[in-house]
């Protein structure tokens, strides 16, 4: 078997390269002893004719052509007839190769790794395909060779022209026509062992275990399985078929002896299946102990020949060499305690740092958690959008629904209106030219206007002119009336003084007399004033007093009845009081018994009402009201004073002092 040096058993599969990093150069195809990439090509072309691969072939086009699998699949059919289902459906590429690779490891023949194939590495499956070509020329020879002993021993029983020149197993066994006629079968199962025994490669053995399969498939063995099964499977050395081969060999013929009638046999064969069953499980589960051991023992072979090459240096090297190394030796032994100590503080670190990191997993949970709320909140507020955003798009679309209505409305309304202001259009050209010609028309009137405003103007200047002759005789007249006002002034002082003279010749004082009228709820009283005469004469009657007292007349300046007013009364005063602003002093008081009307007729019963004004509120408005008018020609001073008269008392009820609150005041 040709294994390169750089391959060795490992327990991934039968072959693997030594490492995957470092790859050593890929030697050409052509140096490996299984002949060039276009022998392996004209085989191809020959197993397969429907790849048509040209004869130029590179190894990457090869590799394409088999990274599928399904070449390799076939190939080993070929070889060994049924040992990859290929009816199923597998997935492409890594099902079939994977198939295939374990029935190689199973064939005990040399396989490449999967990754070989898919890096593009490429000499392993060269390799691989060239084993697999070996074998099969080797099967076709040895197909061939047996071909030949059965020609020799069964050259007049079976007709040759009914095999044809094929290899196929078909030609090889004998059906149970054959056998009926040959009862010499031994002959023929000699020649088969003898074929097989000749051949002491794995392949062969193989072959051996195929034929076995291929003879149950065909249904061969029920002829002689119950007779002849122990010679069969001795003179078959089922010591040289495969594990896998036999067991099947064994479970086909437990399946036949079930199916049969006998009962003691069916019983029997049932158990005898189960046992195998177990027995095949257990092998099954040693060679899968063996192949890990196996691949144990590789890998120690090889620790043991580094190891080995290295002792091997060592011993090479001189005395001072080992001296030498023996001190680097001790150098590193130092710093490995250094080294250790180092790693003793990085432990230490480490387990700090794993602290951290504990605290900072906790946080990042938390932090998870809180970053799951805020995507839930988050998820929320989306539907809540979504929601929102749902509603307006809705009323979005109403609006938008509406808004269409309002469009269409507004076009009916443009048209109307369109229509409306053609004839609007219409009809203020009509209005426009009755305008033009009203315009026309007050044009020629403001012509007119214009003409008129000229001679209105001319008439207007010349009213101005007559004017200004009017005003300076106005003037010159002015003149004589400003000159009679100076006279009005010494005219007004002469009056004055006659007034006052008047006013002296009536009397200094003067008494007049007011009758009260009943009050509210004294209507039903009797009056005593029988007359009230013209120049101030009062009669007043009471019945009681005998004689001439029962009539009295009293004589004042004159005497207001019942009915007279506030104005009446202080017209009476007015001269009077008016004597002030000349200079004269007056006093105005009243005089009666309590309740007679002294109050109602000095001040009056309210001071809101003009018309209820009595006397002293008259007085003080008439006299302000001329000093007001005198104001250009005269200036008064006021002054107020306000005293009581009680118990001969006279006392200033304006003054804040007490000790000048009576009279005299200072
Ligand atoms: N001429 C009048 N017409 C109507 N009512 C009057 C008239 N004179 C006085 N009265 C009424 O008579 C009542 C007494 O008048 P008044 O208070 O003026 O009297 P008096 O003399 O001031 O009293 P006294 O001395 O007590 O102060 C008041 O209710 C007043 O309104």
């Amino acid at each position: 078997m040709n294994v390169q040096p750089q391959r060795k058993r490992n327990e991934m599969g039968i072959y693997a390269r030594f490492g995957s990093i470092a790859r050593p150069k890929e030697p050409r195809f052509e140096d490996n002893g299984y002949g060039s990439v276009k022998s392996l090509v004209e085989w191809l072309n020959n197993l397969f004719p429907y790849l048509n691969l040209p004869s130029e072939t590179t190894e990457e086009e090869l590799r394409d052509c088999l990274i599928d699998g399904t070449i390799f699949c076939s190939i080993l059919n070929k070889l060994r007839p049924g040992v990859i289902d290929m009816r199923t459906g597998f997935r492409p590429s890594a099902d079939y190769l994977k198939r295939f690779l374990d029935a190689m490891d199973e064939m005990g023949l040399l396989r490449f790794v999967l990754e070989d194939i898919q890096q593009g590495y490429m000499l392993p499956v060269l390799q691989c395909l060239g084993t697999l070509k070996e074998h099969l020329e080797n099967a076709d020879i040895y197909s061939r060779k047996r071909w030949e002993v059965r020609e020799v021993e069964l050259s007049n029983r079976v007709d040759q022209s009914q095999h044809g020149s094929s290899l196929n197993l078909d030609n090889f066994v004998v059906n149970g026509e054959d056998k009926k006629k040959n009862p010499n079968k031994d002959t023929y199962q000699h020649g088969l062992i003898s074929s097989v025994s000749s051949e002491s490669s794995p392949f062969l053995l193989l072959d051996a275990g195929n034929k076995l399969s291929e003879m149950l498939k065909q249904g061969f063995y029920a002829e002689f399985l119950d007779d002849n099964i122990k010679d069969l499977i001795k003179s078959i050395s089922v010591d040289n078929a495969s594990t896998h081969v036999l067991f099947r060999f064994l479970n086909q013929i437990l399946d036949e002896s079930i199916d049969k009638k006998d009962e003691h046999a069916y019983h029997m064969a049932r158990m005898l299946k189960q046992v195998v069953q177990v027995i095949e499980q257990r092998v099954y589960a040693q060679v899968e102990n063996l192949k890990d051991q196996n691949n144990l023992c590789s890998v120690c072979s090889g620790k043991y020949q580094s190891r080995l090459k290295v002792l091997e240096t060592l011993a090479s090297w001189s005395t001072e060499e080992i001296e030498a190394l023996f001190s680097h030796l001790k150098q590193i032994k130092m710093d490995k305690t250094g080294i250790e100590e180092k790693v003793r503080l990085k432990e230490k670190d480490l387990t700090n740092l794993k602290e951290e990191k504990r605290s900072l997993e906790n946080e990042n949970s938390a932090l998870k958690r809180e970053l799951e709320t805020l995507k839930r909140i988050h998820e929320e507020h989306c539907l809540q959008i979504e929601t929102q955003a749902k509603e307006t798009n809705q009323a979005l679309e109403k609006k938008t629904h509406d808004l269409e209505c309002y469009l269409m409305d507004s076009n009916k309304r443009v048209k109307q209106l369109e229509s409306f202001s053609e004839s609007k259009l219409e009809g203020w050209k009509k209005k426009e030219e009755t305008f033009r010609i009203f315009l026309n028309n007050h044009q020629r009137a403001l012509q007119e206007l214009r003409t008129a405003y000229a001679s209105v103007k001319q008439e207007v200047t010349m009213t101005k002119k007559r004017y200004g002759e009017e005003f300076y005789d106005l003037g010159v007249e002015l003149e004589g009336v400003v000159h009679a006002a100076d006279n009005y002034h010494s005219v007004l002082v002469e009056n004055r003084k006659l007034y006052n003279e008047v006013q002296d010749l009536k009397g200094n004082i003067r008494v007049y007399c007011r009758v009260r009228p009943f009050l509210p709820g004294q209507c039903k009283k009797l009056t005593t004033v029988e007359h009230i005469g013209e120049n101030g004469e009062l009669l007043v009657s009471n019945p009681t007093k005998p004689g001439k007292d029962k009539n009295r007349i009293f004589k004042f300046n004159k005497v207001f009845g019942q009915a007279a007013s506030q104005e009446e009364v202080f017209l009476d005063t007015r001269p009077l009081i008016r004597t002030v602003l000349d200079g004269f002093n007056v006093c105005i008081f009243a005089y009666g018994q309590t309740g007679s009307g002294k109050t109602y007729t000095m001040s009056g019963p309210s001071i809101s009402s003009k018309e209820d004004w009595g006397v002293n509120y008259r007085a003080l408005h008439d006299l302000f009201h001329i000093a007001q008018n005198r104001k250009g020609s005269m200036t008064y001073e006021i002054g107020v004073q306000m005293v009581e008269i009680y118990n001969e008392q006279v006392r200033d009820l304006l003054t804040c002092h007490g000790s000048q609150k009576r009279y005299p005041f200072c």
